[in-house]
């Protein structure tokens, strides 16, 4: 449904060069729910806005729905839903009437346009707040009305820019929801760009992640997960003597583990917490170091972007320094969990990496 080749976009600012899309090839399959994830400035939005014939590429090529996104945006047009970031429906009409221009826009007739408006009013639960005038609806009613707009034409491939930026959980939620029963029925293949993680993990098939214009993984939520981050086993001493100790004594020697002592606590990073975490503390019993406090946490897709940049990427969509500038060289690994000096360790035989930090 899209096969892109070294995609790219340049701007200039200010006689600067700012290469917002560096090189993109992406394919994504008839049906396929798939989830650009990046930072702020990651060049989300430059792609969507290329695959949608709204940015013209600087090099590189794009097929989107059977069409190339530079000779033939007509027909791309005609077969995709762009939902952009900004509300698409006039403020002082009614968000069915909206939808009916919308619909002849498109070269529906009359009556096609009012019976598709009604079905995508039931299906996106717009029933009760249709019939009055769009500047009077909430953020997320708002929402689903943009989402109606782009479907009018029943398009095979749907485009969301951040759809539930600016939503509060509940509204997110409902509008996740929605999204995923449109694509239940009608097989849609749908494209969002989000920097919610949660959004990320839970809605999507398949979720890339951009930064700095390229693609730096590409897989499902589960195997970004296994592959780039293991779990956290966190052990809390009563002091930090004992948690160095049990560094040097005990901990050290899990092999593939990455181990970071922060005052009197100990996180384990490593594949098969769960399991682990039983050995751990009867070895810990063994050497006599008594363990206070035990958690184990699955990984996030956060830890996941943590582990291929060194930088965060948190759910305001802001990731840590030196994040929004494409093209400058990625920062080095940071520590985290750490708020002092701390210095690292690679263990060559064992594969252990541990990390020791002041306490706070
Ligand atoms: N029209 C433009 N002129 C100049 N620079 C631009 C333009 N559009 C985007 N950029 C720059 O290109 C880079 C990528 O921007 P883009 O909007 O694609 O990122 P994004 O991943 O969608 O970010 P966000 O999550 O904040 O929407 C940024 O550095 C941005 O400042």
């Amino acid at each position: 449904m899209i096969r892109t080749s070294g995609l790219t976009r340049h701007f200039t600012v200010r006689k600067e060069t700012v290469e917002a899309v560096r090189g993109l090839d992406l394919h994504v399959a008839s049906g396929e729910m798939v989830a650009l994830l990046g930072p702020n400035g990651a060049g989300k939005s430059t792609t969507l806005r290329m695959l949608t014939t709204l940015l013209p590429p600087t090099s590189g090529s794009a097929e989107v729905a059977g069409h190339d996104v530079t000779t033939g945006q007509r027909g791309v047009r005609s077969r995709i839903g762009y939902i952009g970031q900004g509300n698409g429906a006039a403020h002082s009409q009614r968000g069915r009437d909206e939808l009916i221009s919308q619909g002849r826009a498109y070269g529906l007739g009359a009556r096609a346009s009012r019976d598709r408006a009604a079905e995508l009013i039931a299906s996106l639960d717009l029933e009760g707040v249709a019939d009055r005038t769009v500047s009077s609806l909430s953020g997320g009613q708002r929402r689903r009305l943009d989402i109606a707009m782009g479907l009018i034409h029943a398009p095979d491939l749907l485009f969301l820019d951040e759809p539930s930026t600016g939503l509060d959980p509940q509204n997110r939620a409902n509008l996740q929801g929605h999204i995923r029963a449109l694509r239940a029925e009608h097989g849609t293949t749908i494209v969002l760009t989000t920097h919610y993680l949660d959004e990320a993990d839970q809605m999507a098939e398949r979720v890339i992640v951009i930064d700095h214009g390229r693609v730096i993984a590409d897989d499902t939520p589960a195997r970004l997960k296994a592959d780039h981050a293991g779990d956290r086993v966190t052990l809390t001493f009563g002091g930090e003597r004992d948690a160095r100790r049990a560094v040097t004594e005990s901990l050290g020697v899990v092999a593939g583990a990455r181990v970071e002592r922060t005052g009197a606590r100990v996180v384990i990073e490593v594949a098969g917490g769960v399991q682990l975490a039983p050995k751990l503390l009867r070895g810990l019993d063994d050497a006599g170091i008594e363990v206070t406090g035990v958690e184990v946490t699955r990984p996030t897709l956060d830890d996941v972007f943590l582990s291929l940049t060194g930088r965060s990427l948190r759910e305001d969509g802001t990731a840590g320094p030196g994040t929004t500038q494409p093209g400058t060289t990625k920062a080095g690994p940071t520590k985290t969990g750490t708020t002092g000096p701390s210095t690292t360790n690679h263990t060559a035989e064992s594969g252990v990496t541990t990390t020791e930090g002041n306490a706070a």
